[in-house]
């Protein structure tokens, strides 16, 4: 491509902005799309603290342009809306979210359609203004079309971990099933992640919940310990306070629907039994029904 790539952050929060950050730092062209408070605060500069302490002007941005690859980091339940605006305007279309079904929403409306699953960590501190909290590794993978070999020159560029894998699906169930079971507990116990091991009657349900998704997991053709992981996942990230907890305490829905709504409708279409993880998802939904009420 003989012109300037352009690039485009659908959904510019806490890991949009994260990212564009580091792609418009290698020289990219970069857009940011971005709504409400948080657009009218990145039109005047993008803030980043945690482990970088920098500020840059961005082209923020109501609603998506044409771009060669646009990056979808909106929370799973705005990816129909994402994917309805991206029609038409991206060549290659990449997905960092947590969750299952968004590349499926996304392969409605573009050609070529990248999953990806990243373990970057960034928080929304104020508007515009997003700390950069873990650095991480992002695997990549084509799920319909090409351009897996695209999206990761652009991240090797901007000095960020990459890797492009055979079987992504495999990569964002393994993260689903660490979610599934990490972020319920949290959210509902208002506790940081390592509190899940920690404590032995809730290391009980967590390993409940972790058995049954790997039991799903095999089902669909996959070998995991998922025990091992989420105490693995769970003892690393022992001071976080997980993304589902920190949706309960801001008032906001949470990606319940798209992680452990997935995990039940996945394992009832293969006739595996989960009961601890339908448990969960009727608590976190009310759990959301009565924050979203009051
Ligand atoms: N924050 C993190 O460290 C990580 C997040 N993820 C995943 O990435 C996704 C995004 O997470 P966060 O960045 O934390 O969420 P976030 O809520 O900070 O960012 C999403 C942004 O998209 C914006 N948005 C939604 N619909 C829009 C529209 N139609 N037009 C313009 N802007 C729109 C929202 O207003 C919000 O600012 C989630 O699926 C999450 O699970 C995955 C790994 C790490
Ligand atoms: C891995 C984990 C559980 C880290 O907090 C996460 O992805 C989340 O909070 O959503």
């Amino acid at each position: 491509m003989g012109r300037k790539m352009k690039v485009q952050i659908f959904g510019a929060g806490a890991i949009g902005c994260l990212f564009g950050y580091f792609i418009q730092k290698a020289g990219f062209d970069v857009v940011f799309v971005a709504r409400g408070k948080q657009l009218e605060a990145l039109q005047k500069e993008l803030r980043i603290t945690g482990l970088i302490d920098d500020s840059i002007s961005i082209d923020a941005r109501r609603y998506a342009c044409k771009a060669d690859v646009t990056f979808v980091t909106v929370k799973s339940y705005d990816t129909q809306t994402a994917a309805e605006q991206l029609a038409g305007k991206t060549e290659v279309v990449c997905t960092v979210q947590n969750g299952i079904g968004n590349e499926d929403i996304l392969t409605e409306k573009v050609d070529n359609v990248v999953g990806g699953v990243t373990s970057y960590a960034a928080n929304l501190v104020d508007y515009g203004v997003v700390c950069y909290a873990g650095e991480g590794i992002t695997y990549l993978g084509d799920w319909k079309g090409e351009g897996a070999s695209v999206v990761a020159e652009i991240l090797k560029k901007a000095g960020m971990n990459v890797e492009v894998v055979e079987d992504i699906e495999r990569k964002k169930w393994e993260k689903a099933v660490i979610n599934a079971t990490i972020n319920p507990l949290t959210a509902l116990l208002r506790v940081e992640n390592g509190k899940i091991v920690e404590i032995e009657d809730v290391w009980n349900v967590a390993e409940s919940i972790a058995k049954e998704c790997e039991e799903v997991m095999k089902a669909m053709g996959y070998k995991l310990n998922a025990v091992e992981l989420v105490r693995e996942v769970a003892t690393k990230t022992a001071r976080n306070r997980s993304s589902m907890l920190q949706d309960i305490e801001r008032g906001r829905r949470t990606e319940i629907e798209a992680i452990t709504g997935e995990i039940v409708r996945k394992a009832k279409e293969l006739g595996v039994e989960t009961p601890v993880n339908e448990l969960m998802l009727r608590l976190v939904r009310g759990l959301e029904c009565s924050i979203l009420s009051s």
